[in-house]
């Protein structure tokens, strides 16, 4: 039955830390070393159609799981049409976002800085943080899972990355951008419906019981980001390499997996196995979905969490808002026995899901340090 961390044994204070450190950092190099002698022929990014996958025949459900199976064993990524998740909560988020970029003083804007925050929940100017050593050109809004906006209520158990319990999200005050909250909450909710249902297509696609993780998902961990990429201030022909203007550098992502919504224009570039980038089209109405770090040590690799970055070659300014769904934060990550070959071990240790997250995430500071100790 679906393993919580009460049934594992207990990790040593510093093993999640280290291998969040070591190994995340040992896996991207391994990724971006050119490997022009590999193919990407089996590279596709396909569209999954999930209509079927609200249907109460299992048959109908599996034969969705199966399709995501493939696209998590060769891409890592795939899109999804007919998800659930009104337009009018996609448009009104994208919108959110665009106000609080332009319309909010940067004094608000200031009182909301992640420098503030020990989760690095907040505001974050540009160049403020990087993930892989880059200047990003990249302003951002990030904020967390609170029960208020969990259609569910939640469970009452929720607790901050390092487990502590004050309540960690700043929002902008109402009455200093009217709106925004609710259009926050329109869409959270939807997206993390739409979440838990991905994770039972998941648990299927990997042949367990459909409800396998629903008991690690009760006050999950998901971390959202409103990000907008300016247009490049050397806007160069697109056969062009403009890798002096990077939004977000080269990373894979630390949670179960990503629901990415974005504006029309285009900038995720998904790292091909040869070391060569595809450029992810924007796909009107549907979500791109992204395999990440706990499900690929889950499946010990079977399932890829393929390294991506951003770069707005375009003239148009971009938006998006990424979604990444983690489990509840006390659990611990470990391979699933069936994902290791008779007589062999596991590439990763197993993790506690919150640390490991906020290891990575302090790793994105200058000094690694965490948000709150860097200060400004
Ligand atoms: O903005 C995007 O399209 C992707 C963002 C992303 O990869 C991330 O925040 O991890
Ligand atoms: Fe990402």
């Amino acid at each position: 039955m679906a393993a919580t961390s009460n049934q594992h044994a207990q990790l040593s204070d510093s093993t999640t830390y280290e291998e969040a450190r070591n190994s995340a950092a040992a896996y991207l190099q391994s990724r971006l070393q050119a490997k022009d002698e590999v193919t990407d022929e089996a590279f596709e990014i396909p569209v999954v159609d999930l209509s079927p996958s609200f249907s109460s025949s299992l048959a109908d459900r599996q034969a969705v799981a199966d399709q995501i199976r493939k696209a998590c064993t060769t891409s890592g990524f795939f899109y999804i049409s007919n998800h659930g998740v009104p337009e009018s909560a996609r448009d009104g988020i994208l919108h959110q976002a665009e106000r609080f970029m332009h319309d909010l003083p940067l004094e608000k804007k200031e009182e909301l800085h992640l420098k503030n925050n020990k989760f690095g929940l907040g505001w974050e100017p540009s160049e403020y943080t990087s993930i892989a050593g880059d200047r990003e050109e990249k302003e951002v809004f990030n904020f967390a899972y609170e029960a208020a906006l969990d259609r569910t209520g939640g469970d009452g158990l929720y607790r901050n990355l390092d487990g502590s319990t004050e309540s960690s999200n700043m929002w902008p005050r109402e009455e200093d951008l009217a709106g925004f909250y609710e259009a926050v909450k329109e869409y959270y909710g939807a997206a993390l419906d739409l979440a838990r249902h991905l994770f039972r297509l998941f648990a299927l696609s990997l042949y367990l019981p459909e409800t396998y993780f629903d008991s690690m998902t009760t006050h999950p961990g998901g971390i959202a980001r409103l990000l907008y990429y300016p247009p490049p201030k050397n806007p160069l022909p697109n056969h062009l390499s403009n890798e002096e203007q990077i939004g977000l550098g080269a990373h894979s992502d630390y949670e179960c997996f990503t629901i990415l919504l974005t504006s029309t224009t285009p900038g995720l570039e998904i790292l091909k196995p040869s070391g060569h980038w595809h450029i992810a089209s924007h796909l009107p109405g549907a979500f791109i979905v992204n395999v990440a770090d706990f499900l690929m040590r889950w499946t010990n690799g079977l399932y890829k969490s393929t390294v991506h970055r951003v770069v707005n070659r375009s003239s148009e300014p971009r938006y998006s808002v990424p979604f990444f769904f983690s489990v509840n934060y006390d659990t611990v990550i470990e391979t699933l026995p069936m994902c290791v070959k008779e007589g062999e071990e596991s590439t990763w240790k197993p993790i506690r899901a919150g640390e490991y997250i906020l290891e990575r995430l302090n790793a994105t500071t200058a000094y690694g340090a965490g948000f709150k100790e860097r200060g400004e």
